[in-house]
């Protein structure tokens, strides 16, 4: 469904609006024509197959790729505008990615690192604290002192959860959270989701398919090719969830893209 620029509602309550969105990184167009509203406090999956484009919508999202036409505004700021979008209420996961050679932080430096802005750590007084509720938030409370790397896939994906969590974002878009992890850890992936969209938190979630995620997520935006295919409630579709016929409100979220330091001697931790 294309969104009209008559309805189209772009304020600081909308957390994501995508307007006719195109991107062409130089080898054909990956995104065609992309409409999308999420309204605050909802849970939408982007599905499709490999390739469909659904990372580099996400991307495009948070500004990593830039549009050849239309556009993207988080919380009724364009993201071309860069420094006005309020980054600190969005929270970015990327797609798993295995570090050469792996990453010696623990699992308490890592999500102390999503507090970084710029260069600059500001960890203020109540750090720690925050670093233990958002690994408590993943069920990894009792592993913050263990590096990550010897963590199994699913907890390093728990691990980047909480890093991202520690902010407390309004907006949290994770990058395909249920690849090459077993059931328990996807249970309990889903767990810490739920409570997060109990809470009011607006999730964007990259699936393969629904799967243990089907029961928070109510509304699915299917790509093929770079275009919308199917945007619906999905039959599990949460049914307590008053605003979920009106996609005209929205809210959002933090990003950072910044590699972890070594943040052990600077905080003695
Ligand atoms: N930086 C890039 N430059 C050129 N083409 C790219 C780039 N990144 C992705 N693509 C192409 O864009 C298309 C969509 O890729 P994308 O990663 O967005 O798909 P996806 O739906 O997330 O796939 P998957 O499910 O496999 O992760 C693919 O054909 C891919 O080769």
């Amino acid at each position: 469904m294309r969104c009209r620029r008559h309805w189209v509602v772009n304020s600081p309550t909308t957390a994501v609006l995508v307007e006719d969105l195109s991107v062409d990184l130089g080898t054909g167009p990956i995104l065609d024509g992309i409409d999308l509203q999420v309204p605050d406090g909802r849970a939408l999956a982007l599905l499709g197959a490999n390739g469909s484009g659904k990372t580099t919508l996400v991307k495009a999202l948070i500004g990593l790729v830039p549009p050849a036409s239309g556009r993207v505004s988080l919380y009724g700021t364009e993201v071309s505008a860069r420094r006005a979008v309020p980054w600190s209420r969005i929270g970015y996961v990327p797609q798993r990615v295995n570090t050469s050679p792996p990453m010696a932080a623990t699992a308490e430096e890592v999500v102390l690192s999503g507090l970084l802005t710029g260069r600059r750590l500001r960890p203020g007084p109540g750090s720690r604290g925050r670093v233990r509720d958002a690994l408590a938030e993943v069920g990894l409370a009792d592993r913050a002192g263990e590096s990550v790397h010897l963590f199994s896939g699913g907890q390093q994906q728990r691990v980047l959860i909480a890093r991202a969590l520690i902010r407390k974002p309004d907006l949290l878009i994770i990058d395909e959270p249920l690849s090459g992890i077993d059931r328990a850890s996807k249970l309990a992936l889903a767990a810490s989701l739920q409570r997060l969209r109990s809470a009011g938190t607006t999730i964007i979630v990259v699936l393969h398919e629904l799967a243990e995620l089907g029961p928070l997520i109510d509304r699915a935006v299917t790509l093929d090719q770079g275009r919308v295919i199917q945007d619906g409630a999905p039959p599990s579709a949460p049914s307590d969830d008053p605003g979920h016929h009106h996609p005209d409100t929205l809210q959002g979220a933090f990003i950072h893209r910044h590699p972890v330091p070594d943040l052990r001697a600077r905080w003695r931790l």
